[in-house]
Protein backbone atom coordinates (compact mmCIF):
# COMPACT_ATOMS: atom_id res chain seq x y z
CA UNK A 1 0.00 0.00 0.00
CA UNK A 2 1.23 3.36 -0.80
CA UNK A 3 0.67 7.27 0.51
CA UNK A 4 -0.06 9.23 -2.59
CA UNK A 5 1.25 12.27 -2.66
CA UNK A 6 -0.46 14.85 -5.48
CA UNK A 7 2.00 17.81 -5.67
CA UNK A 8 1.31 21.27 -7.96
CA UNK A 9 -0.89 18.86 -9.98
CA UNK A 10 -2.67 20.39 -12.80
CA UNK A 11 -3.68 18.82 -16.37
CA UNK A 12 -4.94 20.62 -19.86
CA UNK A 13 -5.39 18.74 -22.98
CA UNK A 14 -4.21 21.68 -25.01
CA UNK A 15 -0.67 22.44 -25.38
CA UNK A 16 -1.82 26.03 -25.23
CA UNK A 17 -3.85 26.17 -22.07
CA UNK A 18 -2.90 29.44 -20.05
CA UNK A 19 -5.86 30.66 -18.16
CA UNK A 20 -7.06 28.96 -15.58
CA UNK A 21 -10.34 28.19 -17.29
CA UNK A 22 -8.25 26.22 -20.06
CA UNK A 23 -7.27 23.63 -17.46
CA UNK A 24 -9.66 20.61 -16.86
CA UNK A 25 -8.09 19.99 -13.78
CA UNK A 26 -6.80 23.42 -11.76
CA UNK A 27 -4.52 23.04 -9.04
CA UNK A 28 -4.31 19.84 -6.71
CA UNK A 29 -1.94 20.03 -3.99
CA UNK A 30 -2.24 16.85 -1.48
CA UNK A 31 -1.29 14.16 0.35
CA UNK A 32 -3.64 11.02 0.85
CA UNK A 33 -2.85 8.43 3.43
CA UNK A 34 -1.24 4.87 3.10
CA UNK A 35 -4.64 3.10 3.37
CA UNK A 36 -7.23 5.43 3.20
CA UNK A 37 -10.17 4.52 1.20
CA UNK A 38 -10.72 7.92 -1.28
CA UNK A 39 -14.14 8.93 -3.24
CA UNK A 40 -13.65 11.11 -6.57
CA UNK A 41 -16.88 12.47 -6.43
CA UNK A 42 -18.88 15.43 -8.71
CA UNK A 43 -20.67 15.87 -11.49
CA UNK A 44 -19.56 14.57 -15.04
CA UNK A 45 -16.79 16.63 -16.43
CA UNK A 46 -15.20 18.24 -13.69
CA UNK A 47 -12.40 16.18 -13.69
CA UNK A 48 -12.86 13.32 -11.45
CA UNK A 49 -11.22 10.85 -14.67
CA UNK A 50 -8.38 13.10 -15.64
CA UNK A 51 -6.87 12.95 -11.72
CA UNK A 52 -7.56 8.93 -11.44
CA UNK A 53 -5.96 8.85 -14.96
CA UNK A 54 -3.15 11.07 -13.34
CA UNK A 55 -2.79 8.65 -10.34
CA UNK A 56 -2.79 5.50 -12.66
CA UNK A 57 -0.57 6.99 -15.62
CA UNK A 58 -2.30 6.80 -17.96
CA UNK A 59 -2.04 10.49 -18.88
CA UNK A 60 1.15 12.75 -18.05
CA UNK A 61 -0.29 16.23 -16.07
CA UNK A 62 0.65 19.44 -17.65
CA UNK A 63 2.45 20.72 -14.39
CA UNK A 64 3.41 19.43 -11.02
CA UNK A 65 4.20 15.59 -9.77
CA UNK A 66 3.00 12.52 -8.46
CA UNK A 67 4.62 10.54 -5.44
CA UNK A 68 3.93 7.03 -4.42
CA UNK A 69 5.72 6.72 -0.85
CA UNK A 70 8.27 9.29 -1.78
CA UNK A 71 9.11 7.86 -4.83
CA UNK A 72 8.51 10.06 -7.82
CA UNK A 73 6.28 8.20 -10.74
CA UNK A 74 5.08 10.97 -12.43
CA UNK A 75 7.02 9.32 -15.59
CA UNK A 76 6.45 5.56 -14.79
CA UNK A 77 3.88 4.15 -17.15
CA UNK A 78 1.03 2.31 -15.77
CA UNK A 79 2.72 -1.24 -15.49
CA UNK A 80 5.66 0.13 -13.79
CA UNK A 81 3.46 1.87 -10.71
CA UNK A 82 1.80 -1.55 -9.29
CA UNK A 83 -1.48 -0.32 -8.94
CA UNK A 84 -4.95 -2.46 -9.80
CA UNK A 85 -7.46 -0.99 -11.42
CA UNK A 86 -11.61 -1.72 -12.22
CA UNK A 87 -12.94 0.55 -14.80
CA UNK A 88 -16.44 1.32 -15.84
CA UNK A 89 -17.11 -1.57 -17.96
CA UNK A 90 -15.76 -6.00 -17.83
CA UNK A 91 -12.47 -6.59 -19.11
CA UNK A 92 -12.55 -10.23 -18.81
CA UNK A 93 -10.92 -13.09 -20.51
CA UNK A 94 -13.80 -14.49 -22.19
CA UNK A 95 -11.40 -17.86 -23.11
CA UNK A 96 -10.67 -18.50 -19.00
CA UNK A 97 -12.50 -20.10 -16.59
CA UNK A 98 -14.09 -17.38 -14.01
CA UNK A 99 -11.57 -18.64 -11.24
CA UNK A 100 -8.44 -18.44 -13.84
CA UNK A 101 -9.76 -15.16 -14.43
CA UNK A 102 -9.02 -14.05 -10.96
CA UNK A 103 -5.94 -15.90 -10.79
CA UNK A 104 -4.04 -14.11 -13.52
CA UNK A 105 -2.39 -11.27 -12.32
CA UNK A 106 -1.19 -13.81 -9.48
CA UNK A 107 -0.12 -16.47 -12.08
CA UNK A 108 1.78 -13.65 -13.81
CA UNK A 109 3.66 -12.69 -10.86
CA UNK A 110 4.78 -16.21 -9.78
CA UNK A 111 2.72 -16.32 -6.54
CA UNK A 112 2.91 -20.17 -5.25
CA UNK A 113 -0.60 -22.18 -6.53
CA UNK A 114 -1.75 -22.89 -2.54
CA UNK A 115 -1.76 -18.97 -2.38
CA UNK A 116 -3.37 -18.41 -5.95
CA UNK A 117 -5.93 -20.98 -4.71
CA UNK A 118 -6.33 -19.62 -1.19
CA UNK A 119 -6.86 -15.28 -2.67
CA UNK A 120 -8.81 -16.26 -5.43
CA UNK A 121 -10.97 -18.55 -3.40
CA UNK A 122 -11.87 -15.96 -0.49
CA UNK A 123 -12.32 -13.02 -3.40
CA UNK A 124 -14.69 -15.73 -5.81
CA UNK A 125 -16.76 -15.85 -1.66
CA UNK A 126 -17.00 -12.29 -1.12
CA UNK A 127 -18.29 -11.30 -4.66
CA UNK A 128 -20.65 -14.53 -4.90
CA UNK A 129 -19.02 -16.15 -7.62
CA UNK A 130 -17.96 -19.16 -6.16
CA UNK A 131 -20.69 -21.81 -7.40
CA UNK A 132 -19.39 -20.75 -11.03
CA UNK A 133 -15.70 -20.95 -10.47
CA UNK A 134 -15.37 -23.31 -13.26
CA UNK A 135 -17.50 -21.86 -15.69
CA UNK A 136 -16.04 -19.82 -19.26
CA UNK A 137 -16.53 -16.33 -18.68
CA UNK A 138 -17.75 -16.40 -22.03
CA UNK A 139 -21.40 -15.99 -22.33
CA UNK A 140 -22.14 -14.58 -18.66
CA UNK A 141 -23.89 -11.56 -18.01
CA UNK A 142 -22.48 -7.80 -18.49
CA UNK A 143 -22.69 -7.63 -14.44
CA UNK A 144 -21.45 -11.28 -13.89
CA UNK A 145 -18.40 -10.37 -15.84
CA UNK A 146 -18.38 -6.69 -13.99
CA UNK A 147 -17.95 -8.97 -11.26
CA UNK A 148 -15.22 -10.52 -11.87
CA UNK A 149 -13.59 -7.62 -13.04
CA UNK A 150 -13.96 -6.44 -9.66
CA UNK A 151 -12.24 -9.82 -8.42
CA UNK A 152 -9.22 -9.05 -10.25
CA UNK A 153 -8.73 -6.36 -8.96
CA UNK A 154 -9.30 -6.95 -5.65
CA UNK A 155 -7.02 -10.09 -5.33
CA UNK A 156 -3.55 -9.14 -5.32
CA UNK A 157 -2.64 -8.41 -1.94
CA UNK A 158 0.88 -5.89 -2.82
CA UNK A 159 -0.28 -3.28 -4.54
CA UNK A 160 0.37 0.26 -3.91
CA UNK A 161 -3.35 1.07 -4.66
CA UNK A 162 -6.88 0.17 -6.40
CA UNK A 163 -8.25 2.39 -8.51
CA UNK A 164 -12.03 2.20 -9.37
CA UNK A 165 -13.62 4.03 -12.08
CA UNK A 166 -17.17 3.81 -11.64
CA UNK A 167 -17.03 0.35 -11.30
CA UNK A 168 -20.90 -0.18 -10.29
CA UNK A 169 -22.62 1.50 -13.64
CA UNK A 170 -23.62 -2.07 -15.02
CA UNK A 171 -24.55 -4.11 -11.71
CA UNK A 172 -27.87 -4.20 -10.93
CA UNK A 173 -29.08 -1.98 -8.14
CA UNK A 174 -29.62 -4.47 -5.01
CA UNK A 175 -26.13 -5.93 -6.04
CA UNK A 176 -24.70 -2.41 -6.12
CA UNK A 177 -26.00 -2.15 -2.61
CA UNK A 178 -24.25 -5.76 -1.39
CA UNK A 179 -21.06 -4.80 -3.76
CA UNK A 180 -20.49 -1.74 -2.19
CA UNK A 181 -20.56 -2.97 1.58
CA UNK A 182 -18.60 -5.70 0.97
CA UNK A 183 -15.94 -3.49 -0.67
CA UNK A 184 -16.08 -1.32 2.76
CA UNK A 185 -15.42 -4.38 4.60
CA UNK A 186 -12.59 -5.53 2.25
CA UNK A 187 -10.85 -2.33 2.13
CA UNK A 188 -11.31 -2.43 6.62
CA UNK A 189 -9.72 -6.07 6.54
CA UNK A 190 -6.97 -5.44 3.76
CA UNK A 191 -6.12 -1.79 4.30
CA UNK A 192 -6.04 -1.20 0.97
CA UNK A 193 -5.13 2.40 -0.59
CA UNK A 194 -7.93 2.74 -2.85
CA UNK A 195 -9.73 5.83 -4.95
CA UNK A 196 -13.34 5.04 -6.10
CA UNK A 197 -14.53 7.67 -9.09
CA UNK A 198 -18.44 7.52 -8.55
CA UNK A 199 -20.96 10.98 -9.39
CA UNK A 200 -22.95 8.95 -7.20
CA UNK A 201 -23.21 10.64 -3.08
CA UNK A 202 -24.51 7.59 -1.80
CA UNK A 203 -21.89 5.10 -3.56
CA UNK A 204 -19.40 7.53 -2.09
CA UNK A 205 -20.67 8.23 1.37
CA UNK A 206 -20.65 4.26 2.42
CA UNK A 207 -17.41 3.51 0.66
CA UNK A 208 -15.35 5.94 1.10
CA UNK A 209 -13.73 7.44 4.74
CA UNK A 210 -12.99 10.43 2.96
CA UNK A 211 -14.85 11.81 0.28
CA UNK A 212 -12.55 14.17 -2.39
CA UNK A 213 -15.54 16.90 -4.01
CA UNK A 214 -14.80 17.96 -7.31
CA UNK A 215 -16.66 20.72 -8.80
CA UNK A 216 -15.32 22.44 -12.37
CA UNK A 217 -11.85 21.10 -12.34
CA UNK A 218 -10.94 21.63 -8.72
CA UNK A 219 -10.98 19.86 -5.25
CA UNK A 220 -13.35 22.00 -3.44
CA UNK A 221 -13.40 19.63 -0.29
CA UNK A 222 -12.18 16.94 1.29
CA UNK A 223 -13.50 15.36 4.35
CA UNK A 224 -15.81 12.97 6.27
CA UNK A 225 -19.46 12.36 5.14
CA UNK A 226 -20.16 13.68 8.04
CA UNK A 227 -17.92 17.01 7.75
CA UNK A 228 -19.14 17.06 3.97
CA UNK A 229 -22.71 17.53 5.64
CA UNK A 230 -22.35 19.28 8.65
CA UNK A 231 -19.83 22.10 7.25
CA UNK A 232 -19.55 22.38 3.89
CA UNK A 233 -16.41 24.35 2.54
CA UNK A 234 -18.48 25.24 -0.77
CA UNK A 235 -22.22 26.15 -1.48
CA UNK A 236 -21.58 23.48 -4.08
CA UNK A 237 -20.60 20.58 -1.89
CA UNK A 238 -23.75 21.85 0.21
CA UNK A 239 -26.27 21.61 -3.06
CA UNK A 240 -24.18 18.09 -3.96
CA UNK A 241 -24.67 16.42 -0.91
CA UNK A 242 -27.78 16.09 0.75
CA UNK A 243 -31.18 15.21 -0.32
CA UNK A 244 -32.55 17.97 -0.53
CA UNK A 245 -29.18 19.88 -0.89
CA UNK A 246 -28.51 23.26 1.33
CA UNK A 247 -30.50 26.23 0.90
CA UNK A 248 -28.94 28.59 -0.26
CA UNK A 249 -30.09 32.54 0.07
CA UNK A 250 -28.47 35.87 -0.83
CA UNK A 251 -27.86 37.64 1.93
CA UNK A 252 -26.06 40.54 3.92
CA UNK A 253 -24.02 41.05 6.91
CA UNK A 254 -24.63 43.33 9.28
CA UNK A 255 -22.06 42.35 12.64
CA UNK A 256 -23.52 39.30 13.73
CA UNK A 257 -26.43 39.13 12.01
CA UNK A 258 -27.79 38.15 8.28
CA UNK A 259 -30.13 39.80 6.71
CA UNK A 260 -32.37 38.12 3.95
CA UNK A 261 -34.95 40.46 2.46
CA UNK A 262 -37.03 42.18 5.28
CA UNK A 263 -35.99 39.17 7.72
CA UNK A 264 -32.87 39.50 10.04
CA UNK A 265 -31.03 35.77 11.26
CA UNK A 266 -28.81 35.46 14.27
CA UNK A 267 -25.63 34.27 13.67
CA UNK A 268 -23.47 32.13 16.19
CA UNK A 269 -20.61 34.83 14.99
CA UNK A 270 -19.17 37.66 13.28
CA UNK A 271 -18.18 36.24 9.76
CA UNK A 272 -14.91 37.48 8.66
CA UNK A 273 -15.34 39.34 5.49
CA UNK A 274 -12.98 40.86 3.44
CA UNK A 275 -14.27 42.50 0.26
CA UNK A 276 -16.26 39.58 -1.12
CA UNK A 277 -18.51 40.43 -3.72
CA UNK A 278 -21.36 37.90 -3.23
CA UNK A 279 -22.40 37.08 0.24
CA UNK A 280 -24.74 33.77 0.45
CA UNK A 281 -26.38 32.30 4.24
CA UNK A 282 -26.54 28.42 3.45
CA UNK A 283 -28.43 26.54 5.62
CA UNK A 284 -29.21 22.71 4.92
CA UNK A 285 -33.31 21.41 5.68
CA UNK A 286 -32.36 19.53 8.46
CA UNK A 287 -31.54 22.74 10.46
CA UNK A 288 -34.60 24.77 10.08
CA UNK A 289 -37.76 24.43 12.15
CA UNK A 290 -41.09 25.12 11.36
CA UNK A 291 -44.00 25.99 13.48
CA UNK A 292 -46.73 28.48 14.70
CA UNK A 293 -43.55 31.07 15.38
CA UNK A 294 -40.48 32.39 13.51
CA UNK A 295 -40.30 34.36 10.27
CA UNK A 296 -42.62 34.09 7.81
CA UNK A 297 -42.90 31.04 4.43
CA UNK A 298 -45.03 30.47 2.26
CA UNK A 299 -45.38 26.85 1.81
CA UNK A 300 -45.85 25.37 -1.55
CA UNK A 301 -45.70 21.98 -1.11
CA UNK A 302 -45.69 18.92 1.14
CA UNK A 303 -43.20 15.66 -0.10
CA UNK A 304 -44.13 12.55 2.33
CA UNK A 305 -41.05 10.10 1.84
CA UNK A 306 -41.46 7.20 4.37
CA UNK A 307 -39.69 8.59 7.79
CA UNK A 308 -39.50 12.19 7.08
CA UNK A 309 -41.42 14.80 5.22
CA UNK A 310 -39.90 17.30 2.70
CA UNK A 311 -41.90 21.17 2.85
CA UNK A 312 -41.31 23.31 -0.22
CA UNK A 313 -41.67 26.38 0.63
CA UNK A 314 -41.12 30.67 -0.45
CA UNK A 315 -39.05 32.65 1.84
CA UNK A 316 -38.61 36.42 1.26
CA UNK A 317 -38.60 35.10 -2.76
CA UNK A 318 -36.28 32.51 -2.31
CA UNK A 319 -37.36 28.55 -2.78
CA UNK A 320 -36.41 26.90 0.46
CA UNK A 321 -36.80 23.41 1.46
CA UNK A 322 -37.55 22.27 5.38
CA UNK A 323 -37.51 18.44 6.39
CA UNK A 324 -39.26 17.29 9.12
CA UNK A 325 -40.28 14.10 10.92
CA UNK A 326 -43.01 11.95 9.90
CA UNK A 327 -45.09 13.03 12.79
CA UNK A 328 -44.34 16.77 12.85
CA UNK A 329 -47.72 19.12 12.10
CA UNK A 330 -47.17 21.60 9.44
CA UNK A 331 -49.23 24.27 10.33
CA UNK A 332 -50.90 26.37 7.73
CA UNK A 333 -49.95 29.44 9.22
CA UNK A 334 -45.98 28.05 9.39
CA UNK A 335 -43.14 30.22 10.66
CA UNK A 336 -39.35 29.03 10.28
CA UNK A 337 -36.19 29.87 12.69
CA UNK A 338 -33.31 28.45 11.60
CA UNK A 339 -30.64 26.22 14.13
CA UNK A 340 -27.81 28.59 14.14
CA UNK A 341 -24.94 25.99 14.74
CA UNK A 342 -26.62 24.84 11.19
CA UNK A 343 -26.33 28.26 9.53
CA UNK A 344 -22.83 28.64 7.09
CA UNK A 345 -22.20 32.17 5.62
CA UNK A 346 -20.47 31.99 2.33
CA UNK A 347 -18.45 34.41 0.64
CA UNK A 348 -18.16 34.05 -3.09
CA UNK A 349 -19.13 29.95 -3.03
CA UNK A 350 -16.68 29.55 -0.23
CA UNK A 351 -17.52 29.17 3.49
CA UNK A 352 -16.12 31.76 5.92
CA UNK A 353 -14.83 31.72 9.16
CA UNK A 354 -16.99 33.43 11.91
CA UNK A 355 -15.35 35.13 15.29
CA UNK A 356 -16.68 34.81 18.88
N1 LIG B 1 -9.08 13.53 -24.19
C1 LIG B 1 -9.63 14.72 -23.94
N2 LIG B 1 -9.41 15.77 -24.76
C2 LIG B 1 -9.95 16.99 -24.50
N3 LIG B 1 -10.72 17.27 -23.43
C3 LIG B 1 -10.99 16.26 -22.58
C4 LIG B 1 -10.45 14.94 -22.78
N4 LIG B 1 -10.87 14.15 -21.77
C5 LIG B 1 -11.62 14.94 -20.96
N5 LIG B 1 -11.69 16.20 -21.45
C6 LIG B 1 -12.39 17.34 -20.83
O1 LIG B 1 -11.86 17.55 -19.54
C7 LIG B 1 -12.88 17.87 -18.60
C8 LIG B 1 -12.84 16.87 -17.45
O2 LIG B 1 -13.21 15.58 -17.97
P1 LIG B 1 -13.20 14.26 -17.08
O3 LIG B 1 -13.49 13.12 -18.00
O4 LIG B 1 -11.96 14.22 -16.27
O5 LIG B 1 -14.44 14.52 -16.13
P2 LIG B 1 -15.26 13.48 -15.25
O6 LIG B 1 -15.57 14.20 -13.98
O7 LIG B 1 -14.52 12.20 -15.11
O8 LIG B 1 -16.58 13.28 -16.10
P3 LIG B 1 -17.42 11.92 -16.37
O9 LIG B 1 -18.08 11.59 -15.06
O10 LIG B 1 -18.40 12.35 -17.41
O11 LIG B 1 -16.44 10.89 -16.83
C9 LIG B 1 -14.19 17.88 -19.38
O12 LIG B 1 -14.48 19.21 -19.74
C10 LIG B 1 -13.88 17.04 -20.60
O13 LIG B 1 -14.65 17.45 -21.71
Amino acid sequence: MARINLDHIRHAYSAKARAAGDFALKEVHHEWDDGGAYALLGPSGCGKTTLLNIISGLLHPSDGSIQFDGVDVTNLPTQARNIAQVFQFPVVYDTMSVFDNLAFPLRNRHVAEAEVNRRVTEILEMIGLSDMAHKRAQGLTADLKQKISLGRGLVRSDVNAILFDEPLTVIDPHMKWVLRSQLKQLHRRSGFTMVYVTHDQTEALTFADKVVVMYDGEIVQIGTPAELFERPSHTFVGYFIGSPGMNVLPAKVLGSHAVIGDQSVALPGQPKLSGESRIELGIRPEFIRLGREGMPVTISKVEDIGRQKIVRATFCGHALSVVLSEDEEVPSDAGITFVPDGIGIFADSWRVGMEG
